[in-house]
């Protein structure tokens, strides 16, 4: 796939070719604020210390209302399981001993993730993939991007994901956020199912869970933004497969020129996706699970003007250049008293965003 594809309820970006790339959010953003390029889109890697894939496009199509897929998008080819990674009872024994470690006060929040690899027997077609996530999360944001400029361990392969989670929005001197933390499965069941929602409200492990990312992007924010609003407590959302906590957040750039991508750089990574504090999280996600690429990121636009969406880039998988390949990721944040087997089950059920989708 060449280009980039973000739809979302309001709007949607496409973009194709590249006319130039850039190798960092600052230079990115130069490039806006001097009027060289009309919009940049792209990736910023969970890990800040990886290369970005963010590209100026040869050319642009804003659209209102979520994408509208062609009518000649190939068939999802069947899919199988690889291998996980690392496997279930590993990830179990892995959270124990990062609940051990949050006991010792190594840090206050981490999360850990897994992963799935999956084989098809014909490509998967990355828009496809991306039409199929649309219908299924309409709710959601959907995107599906090349993340060639990031480097050559990435040429040909592209992210597709339908997210939950808005890491930023700017709309003039506007900017809103949206948080998730703080998970429970959907039943089938429309009483157990509701009941789910209630405990979730009430659970005094993931209302912390959920606090240690508001309190942090506060504090990002306030250099920012004046007249931030973020409320107490957080209201509960949901997606076909979980419920999450949510917190609604706007507040007004005391600078008006700045630009989206730079905002969203200084939001990530989250509480949501590293921990607290981040640079504890990020050695420990580093030594314990090793590179997550683009899982766990943000993926967005970001205009001349300034205006932009990021989301953060879950529920989502990496496929290879040939689309036979395929990663899918998930995690969950660990606090004191995370349950090793619940948070092994949280995985599983935020993996059926994407593996659903792949008829898994
Ligand atoms: C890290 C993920 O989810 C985040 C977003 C919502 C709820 C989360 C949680 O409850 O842990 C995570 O912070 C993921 O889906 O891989």
């Amino acid at each position: 796939m060449d280009g980039f594809l973000l739809s979302r309820a309001d709007r949607t970006v496409q973009t194709t070719g590249t006319r130039r790339l850039y190798s960092d959010v600052t230079s990115a953003s130069r490039a806006l604020r001097r009027n060289e390029a009309e919009l940049i889109a792209g990736a910023l890697p969970f890990d800040p210390e990886r290369p970005v894939a963010l590209a100026q496009p040869e050319e642009i199509v804003v659209t209102d209302g979520p994408w509208k897929p062609p009518e000649d998008l190939p068939d999802l080819p069947p899919v199988r399981v690889a291998a996980q990674i690392p496997l279930p009872r590993v990830h179990v024994a892995r959270v124990r001993s990062l609940v051990e470690r949050l006991e010792l006060d190594e840090f206050d929040k981490v999360v850990a993730a897994r992963r799935v690899a999956l084989e098809a027997d014909d490509p998967i077609d990355p828009l496809a993939l991306a039409a199929r996530m649309i219908d299924r999360h309409p709710d959601a944001a959907t995107y599906a991007l090349d993340l060639s400029a990031a480097g050559e361990r990435f040429w040909g392969h592209t992210l597709v994901g339908a997210s939950p989670e808005l890491l930023v929005s700017v709309r003039g001197d506007t900017v809103t956020c949206r948080p998730l933390a703080g998970t429970a499965a959907r039943d089938d069941d429309p009483v157990a199912d509701e009941w789910a929602g209630e405990q979730l409200l009430a659970s005094a492990k993931n209302l912390a869970e959920h606090a240690f990312v508001t309190s942090w992007i506060r504090a990002r924010l306030a250099p920012l933004c004046s007249d931030l609003d973020i409320p107490a407590t957080p209201e509960l959302t949901s997606t076909p497969d979980v419920w999450h906590l949510a917190t609604p957040i706007t507040g007004t750039l005391r600078d008006p020129h700045t630009d989206a991508l730079t905002v969203a750089a200084a939001l990530h990574p989250t509480p949501a996706v590293a921990g607290t504090p981040t640079e504890a999280a990020l050695a420990t996600i580093r030594a314990v699970e090793g590179d997550r690429r683009f899982y766990g990121g943000a993926v967005g636009w970001c205009d001349a003007g300034g205006d932009g969406d990021w989301l953060v880039a879950i529920r989502c998988a990496e496929l290879s250049s040939d689309g036979l390949r395929a990663v899918a990721w998930a995690g969950g944040g660990i606090v004191a008293g995370s349950d090793p087997h619940a948070e092994l089950d949280e995985t599983t059920a935020k993996l059926r965003t994407l593996l659903g989708t792949l008829g898994l």
